[in-house]
């Protein structure tokens, strides 16, 4: 594959900040070099920066951050379209997962093939500017993405991803406003019991056979919440119960199989709340199995430090 790494430091969609330090969090846990290491071009073009764009009136008083957020929107949708365009696949290095209102509208956008998402994550981000009480913008990717109304001063979405599309992963934490819009959508979304009840591998198998089937491009969203924070301390929303290393590696090892992953995000690591850089790490080597890395491929542990 060619591999194209877009640093996308976006620290607008929540108030803890830290996520503008992800992008060098993973150059520095070597992320270009595992990939190189298993045969991809790898081209990392650095770190983008958001649009200036003037602020639009919201009638919701706790938005905040919206103009920058929409900046980051407009500039990430353009450099994710122009990798796809390239023919590369693009690795969007966030950030927090505001950064995906521009990546999969973008990565839609350079493609006449069916899109397909899959979200990885304990929450929905499946909030509107009006739905959203915490104002953070990192919870309303998956509503502005398809298509919804209530993003008023944002790129409109010409490339909506249909519901029936959109399949979300690890859910565990998920406000009522958004149950309610979740249950009345074509989305399909499995929580955490279900994944204890099935498996992950079931779960995750029979979506990649639609996007199979469909003949579609697969952008993976993998929110580091999508973790247990046991396992992934570094980011601001942990909530126990989450996936395990080997469930996060399985489902990495799924899609590297399908061979239909097209763009990839990686978001909400902060490495001011990580441990040795061991989150970092982690989420390197889960877009390495991504990419095709396998069990037996992984350094004998005695040998690296
Ligand atoms: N990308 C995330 N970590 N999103 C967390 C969102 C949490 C909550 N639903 C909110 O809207 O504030
Ligand atoms: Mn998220
Ligand atoms: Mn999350």
């Amino acid at each position: 594959m060619d591999i194209e790494l877009i640093g996308a430091p976006v620290d607008s969609g929540k108030k803890s900040k830290g996520c503008l330090m992800g992008p060098d969090a993973y150059r520095t846990a070597n992320l270009a070099r595992a990939l190189r290491n298993l045969g991809h071009s790898v081209t990392d073009i650095g770190n983008l920066t958001p649009d200036m764009v003037a602020a639009p009136d919201c009638a919701n008083p706790a938005v905040h951050s919206l103009a920058e957020t929409i900046g980051w929107t407009q500039a990430i949708h353009r450099a994710g379209r122009n990798a796809m365009q390239a023919g590369r696949l693009p690795i969007f290095l966030g950030g927090d997962h505001s950064l995906s209102l521009g990546s999969v509208t973008g990565v839609a956008a350079a493609t006449d093939k069916p899109q397909f998402v899959l979200w990885l994550d304990a929450h929905s981000d499946f909030h509107t500017l009006h739905t959203t009480e915490s104002g953070n913008l990192h919870g309303t990717p998956l509503a502005y993405v398809t298509g919804r109304e209530g993003f008023e001063g944002f790129p409109p979405v010409n490339n909506p991803i249909p519901e029936q599309n959109i399949c979300i992963i690890g859910l565990r934490s998920v406000d009522g406003a958004e149950r309610g819009a979740l249950e009345g959508s074509d989305i399909r979304y499995h929580d955490m019991r279900e994944i204890d009840e099935n498996g992950i591998s079931v779960l995750l198998r029979r979506f990649l056979k639609d996007v199979a089937d469909a003949g579609g491009n697969l952008h993976v969203s993998l929110d580091v919440d999508f973790l247990d924070p046991a396992a992934a301390p570094a980011v601001g929303t942990t909530v126990p119960g989450g996936a395990t290393v080997r469930e996060g590696h399985l489902c990495m090892e799924l899609i590297a199989d399908s061979g239909l992953m097209t763009s990839l995000d990686l978001v909400e690591l902060n490495p001011f709340l990580d441990e040795r850089g061991r989150t970092a790490q982690l989420m390197v080597d889960l877009a390495a199995s991504a990419l095709g890395r396998r069990v037996f491929d992984r350094p004998t542990r005695a040998y690296t430090s």
